[in-house]
């Protein structure tokens, strides 16, 4: 497939039995705008002109709720739904008001080989009001979407076969996980759709269930809105996942930090573009130039 019809990620919705903690860690640590939405209980984190790009809602457990594709318009949701009804899955079409809470015109939802709820939507409805976040950073967003997020996957080449086959994701590349040769090689394989590296990695995992979600990353625009970010993290007494580097792949600087409910959020700037048509996929063999220790890590929900 030489032209896939998602444009980015659009966005995240994410449940959690601790709002409070939340609300401190996405406006007072990382940095968020208050966006805004219908459920008065949701927290809505606006990074651009989008109403929201990150809905945390109150849960009983903390995981990932759904995950929000982009397509351009109808007739690319159209194409999309043909594809996966044609693959046999089953897609159900959201009702009106659901497209309204949701703030997009259409959306389309199913769930993918992994057991992620995945959404499909065009049409965002937009907040022309200026981004006004509380420390002055502003997100990488635009053509390259909201970020990453990366994903536990208990069958990797299903999964991997399915975003390239049926969503016509491109394959950016992996990095082989150091495991026992009895396992045959694992590898976290990642995917891209637009400019961005990647959009979306698949990381073997070995069961399934909540959180369903390793990390999500967010991109500022200067190296100071990292380190400033990190400062805060540390100031505010939430786990340091990973220090700050370098990864070989997007190259990207980044540190990662646990969210509250067991996953990380990865904070990163100078991401690289990549050019489709003169890219060909790699695999790395060292997931960062300089630093990314993760010996200080609590243990992933998801592992
Ligand atoms: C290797 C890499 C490149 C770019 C990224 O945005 C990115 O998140 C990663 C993965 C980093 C990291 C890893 O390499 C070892 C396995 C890790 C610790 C995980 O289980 C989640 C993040 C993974
Ligand atoms: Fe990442």
């Amino acid at each position: 497939m030489t032209h896939t019809d998602i444009k980015g990620l659009g966005y995240v919705k994410i449940s959690t039995n601790d709002m409070d903690r939340w609300r401190t860690f996405a406006f007072d640590v990382l940095g968020f705008a208050k966006g805004s939405g219908p459920d008065e209980n949701a927290l809505y984190l606006r990074l651009d002109e989008r109403a929201a790009r990150i809905v945390i809602v109150e849960g009983e457990r903390d995981e990932i709720v759904s995950i929000g594709w982009e397509v351009a318009d109808r007739n690319a949701l159209r194409r999309v739904q043909a594809a996966l009804e044609k693959f046999g899955t089953a897609v159900e079409q959201l009702p009106l008001a659901e497209a309204d809470a949701r703030r997009v015109e259409e959306v389309i939802t199913f769930t993918d080989p992994g057991g992620a709820t995945v959404e499909i939507f065009h049409g965002a409805i937009l907040d022309h009001s200026p981004v006004v976040t509380p420390f002055g950073s502003r997100f990488v967003t635009g053509s390259q979407g909201l970020g990453h997020v990366v994903l536990p996957v208990m069958d990797s080449a299903a999964s991997f076969d399915f975003y390239t086959d049926v969503l016509g994701f491109y394959p950016r590349g992996a990095f082989r996980l150091p495991a026992p040769p009895e396992f045959g090689p694992l590898r976290i394989r990642f995917l891209g759709v637009n400019e961005r590296h990647h959009s979306l990695a698949l990381c073997p995992a070995p069961h399934g269930g909540a959180p369903g979600l390793i990390h999500i990353m967010v991109e500022v625009d200067t190296l100071d809105a990292v380190g400033q970010a990190l400062d805060r993290v540390v100031k505010d007494g939430f786990s340091v996942s990973s220090t700050l580097g370098r990864h070989t792949n997007d190259k990207m600087v980044s540190f990662y930090v646990r969210a509250p409910g067991g996953w990380d959020i990865e904070f990163g700037t100078e991401g690289s573009k990549v050019d489709q048509d003169s890219y060909s996929a790699e695999e790395i063999t060292a997931d960062s130039y300089w630093g990314h220790d993760w010996s200080g890590s609590e243990p992933l929900a998801a592992m």
